[in-house]
């Protein structure tokens, strides 16, 4: 349930309750998040909506498969731990579709954050609202000092407390997220714990984020929300999250076809769908892609739309690779281990988490076996695959030596690199929801909108801002988006931040 009362609500344009009758048929492409979001949003608004999906899963990046165990067990497997922020609204009120108490979700008591010295950071019973949250966080935490508070260089530090997009990308993009907090002066160690892991969340090394972006984010999770600073996780296998909407879907009159790839799309009075030797007709299409997708079926339909949009979408770039190492041991870790546990400072390791604790699969394997499910993180790779799996658990012996001795029952890696990457001065040329294509419609997580949402929020936020602007057009009610305040949040703080000038930019 939501506590902050100052979340902003983004009214969608009104008019007839529903498209029922008109005949008006949508191809929706993707079926991650921003993919069901857009789907569901248009089927319960009487239109007829097909989604394709190239996986034989549906959720994306937060889908989910079954592996079978060398003993036998079938069990769930996907790219692994998500954090579902509690200022997630889309996102939440989509799952709530089909899950109306969110029973999917469990709340994390904490996730420690612990840097290379063993300095640890803790996020559990700090105040909830800004800005006494940072300030909690900082005067207990053990890598800020009241110098290095001195230190910091407020007046650069002040953008982060008028966060408003567009205006802090246009004030912020050019330069990275290294160089940002270079010129905020933030003590390294303190910025290892509050920063890189926010940096790193994005998939990127600093050094190839947008500054904006960082800012953004610090506000949508830290400074411009009174929803607390923890999160909650999935308590079952990623699959049994969509299969519910799915089925949701099917009851609005939706058709799910997973395994079947969107190759191109012909424009027209109507557009021709082409999935392998079937042609789908439609009024609208959503692409909701992951960026290779929407490259290649821009790519593959040569008269959809104008030549500097498809640039635009052809320049779109992925962030480096990603490992997901998951570890199936014959003995548990320490009863005093977190759930979660992030880490700065320890490359290649970015968190790690004891599964067992929270996934009913991994739980019950783990009940039955008496071991335990460990899986660890490592973003932004600079290894190799299997030098990245190698150091990884090195990292995990090092800091839960009790995994040392343990014997490996079974092992998983997932290596993929299909995150979106926001470099610095990417954000003009980014791809909005709207296309000079009528009627065609861009979702996903690398999709522009002009709200503070990010990663999986940013997926169905944007999924059901592309739903609205086709039934918009056609005089249907949209659906109202909920996001965090959409500027900084302390009116003093605000107006003292608008009057500190930017730095000038420096060039790269
Ligand atoms: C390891 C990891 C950890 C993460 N942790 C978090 C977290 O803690 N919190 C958070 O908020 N976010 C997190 N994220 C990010 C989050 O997963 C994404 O932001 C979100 O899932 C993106 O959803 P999407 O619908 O935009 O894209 P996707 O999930 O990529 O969906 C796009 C879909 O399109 C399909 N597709 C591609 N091409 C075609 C085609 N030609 N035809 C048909 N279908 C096609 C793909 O198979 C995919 O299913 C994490 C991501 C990863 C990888």
């Amino acid at each position: 349930m939501s506590r902050d009362r100052r979340r902003a609500r983004h009214p969608a344009p009104r008019g007839r309750s529903g498209a029922t009758g008109t005949g008006r048929r949508v191809v929706v492409a993707g079926g991650g998040i921003a993919g069901l979001a857009a789907a569901t949003a248009l089927a319960e608004r009487g239109v007829a909506v097909e989604l394709f999906e190239r996986e034989s899963y549906l959720g994306g990046r937060v889908g989910g498969w079954t592996t079978t165990l060398p003993d036998g067990t079938r069990t769930g497997m996907s790219r692994g731990f998500h954090a579902f922020f509690r200022q997630y609204y889309n996102l939440r009120a989509l799952l709530r579709r089909a899950d109306p108490d969110l029973g999917v979700l469990t709340p994390v008591p904490d996730y420690p954050l612990v840097d290379a010295h063993g300095r640890t950071d803790s996020f559990e019973g700090l105040p909830r609202t800004p800005p006494w949250n940072a300030l909690a966080f900082a005067l207990r935490s053990p890598t800020f000092t009241a110098r290095d508070l001195l230190r910091v260089d407020r007046r650069t530090a002040l953008a982060l407390l008028n966060v408003r997009v567009p205006g802090t990308y246009e004030e912020l993009d050019h330069i990275d997220a290294r160089e940002f907090l270079d010129r905020v002066r933030f003590p390294p160690a303190a910025r290892h714990l509050a920063f890189d892991v926010f940096s790193r969340s994005f998939f990127a090394d600093p050094r190839q984020l947008s500054a904006a972006e960082l800012a953004v984010m610090f506000h949508l999770y830290f400074l411009g929300s009174a929803e607390g600073l923890l999160f909650d996780v999935a308590n079952e296998p990623f699959h049994r999250l969509w299969q519910p909407l799915a089925e949701q879907l099917g009851r609005h009159g939706g058709t799910v076809h997973t395994g079947t790839a969107v190759e191109a799309i012909e424009p027209g009075t109507r557009f021709r769908v082409h999935t392998g030797a079937h042609v789908t007709e439609a009024d609208a299409v959503v692409l909701a892609l992951d960026v290779r997708g929407l490259r290649e079926v821009v790519a593959a339909s040569p008269g959809l739309g104008s030549r500097d949009w498809r640039d635009r979408i052809a320049g779109l770039a992925t962030a480096p690779p990603f490992l997901v190492r998951r570890l199936w041991f014959d003995r548990p870790v320490e009863p005093a281990r977190p759930a979660f546990l992030a880490t700065g400072g320890l490359p290649p390791l970015d968190n790690i988490s004891v599964l067992d604790r929270f996934d009913s699969d991994a739980a019950s394997w783990a009940r039955r076996s008496g071991g335990s499910v460990v899986e660890l993180h490592a973003y932004a790779a600079t290894g190799s695959a299997e030098e990245t799996g190698r150091a990884l658990l090195t990292r995990l012996h090092e800091l839960y030596p009790e995994t040392r001795t343990a014997t490996t029952v079974a092992d998983r890696s997932e290596w993929r690199a299909d995150c979106p990457l926001f470099p610095p001065g990417g954000f003009p040329r980014r791809p909005g929801i709207e296309t000079p294509v009528e009627g065609l419609v861009l979702a996903g997580d690398a999709i522009r909108v002009d709200l503070p949402v990010a990663l999986m929020e940013r997926a169905a936020t944007t999924g059901l801002a592309a739903a609205n602007r086709l039934l918009a057009a056609w005089g249907v009610t949209g659906h109202d988006l909920l996001s965090v305040p959409v500027r900084g949040r302390i009116p003093p703080l605000r107006l003292l931040a608008a009057h500190a000038t930017p730095r000038a930019p420096q060039s790269h």
